[in-house]
């Protein structure tokens, strides 16, 4: 039943969606032993720090602007197949930089990626620059000046990822205020591998319209009341919930129990191969697990829309498709 459903993505991290078969084919390419990260077709993690070194190896295997097109035309053309007209992709310059490849030409391959697969499938997508928290307040400053500065009509909005159990979120309270003072879209990761006290951060001191999971709010009552009395839209992925150990499995899950309480909810798959999840999964498993009708999924997807971080003559054209 859902796969008829329209779909769109808000939560997507661009190297978290590469393909096992597609970085199989770039190790060889360049000679990279996989046998740590990589085996019998399967990416290999035990826990979140090793989930991070997993990510960081497979970024390490796309090395060129081309390489970068060719990954995001990859898991595109699988959105759009999946019944997406919309994604946001959680784009990282640091990768860019780590290779040796550069903020702007990474973002160029991006870029030329997203181009080619709207032409090919109708897909709209936009990038949602990402600083890397474990990095330090610095570094994630420099992210947010690259967002503020890169001029790319695509980039979006800003972002937050990586190891949230290190810093306080005010630590990088500056970070968003540039990217907020330049126009972006504002979203931060927070309350998944953190308690609802790091959501409470995040609302004080980013003043985000999204989080980035934001699930384990589900742990204070008073902080869901204020998710849907402000209207802020979280970025659900409850496959990598269950994958990384946030919650046990499916049924503890809280998605439901938030859509109840009037918080604005989206579906996402995070980082897709890596948990064993896709967009279209994410649907089905809300619909056949956890119950959610198809009126409910498609208002989810209209939910992602009305926070998508594009322009409004975009947006109308957007809700149009739905
Ligand atoms: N689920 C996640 N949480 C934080 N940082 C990430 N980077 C990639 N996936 C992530
Ligand atoms: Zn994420």
């Amino acid at each position: 039943m859902t796969v008829s459903l329209k779909k769109a993505e808000l939560h997507c991290h661009l190297e978290g969606a590469a393909p096992p078969l597609l970085a199989l084919a770039q190790a060889r390419k360049y000679g990279v032993e996989t046998r740590d990260f990589l085996r019998d077709g399967a990416y290999v993690w035990r826990d979140f720090t090793s989930f991070l070194a997993a990510y960081d190896a497979v970024a390490g295997l796309f090395r060129t602007e081309s390489d970068y097109t060719l990954l995001t035309e990859t898991y595109l053309d699988e959105l759009a197949a999946a019944g997406a007209v919309y994604s946001e992709l959680f784009v990282s310059p640091d990768h860019g930089e780590a290779v040796g490849l550069g903020a702007d030409a990474y973002i160029a391959g991006i870029s030329r990626g997203i181009e080619a697969a709207n032409a090919r499938t109708g897909i709209e997508c936009r990038m949602v620059v990402v600083g890397l928290r474990h990095k330090g307040p610095e570094r994630v400053e420099w992210a947010a000046r690259y967002a503020a500065t890169c001029r790319n009509r695509l980039v979006t909005g800003f972002n937050m990822a990586g190891e949230e159990r290190i810093g306080r979120v005010a630590d990088y309270a500056r970070a968003f205020d540039i990217a907020r003072d330049a126009g972006l879209g504002i979203t931060i990761h927070a309350g998944e591998l953190c308690g609802a006290s790091s959501v409470r951060d995040a609302l004080d001191h980013v003043r985000p319209s999204r989080i980035g999971h934001g699930v384990r709010a589900i742990e204070d009552p008073a902080l869901v009341a204020r998710l849907a009395d402000e209207g802020v839209v979280l970025e659900v992925c409850p496959g990598s919930n269950v994958a990384l150990g946030v919650f046990p499995d499916l049924a503890a899950h809280p998605l439901r129990r938030l859509h109840e309480a009037g918080v604005r909810v989206t579906l996402n798959s995070d980082d897709p191969p890596f948990f064993h999840t896709s967009l279209q999964r994410e649907y089905a498993v809300a619909s056949e697990v956890m119950g959610f009708t198809g009126a409910e999924l498609a208002a989810m997807t209209r939910t992602a829309i009305e926070a998508a971080f594009v322009d409004e003559a975009t947006r109308v054209a957007l809700l149009s498709r739905l």
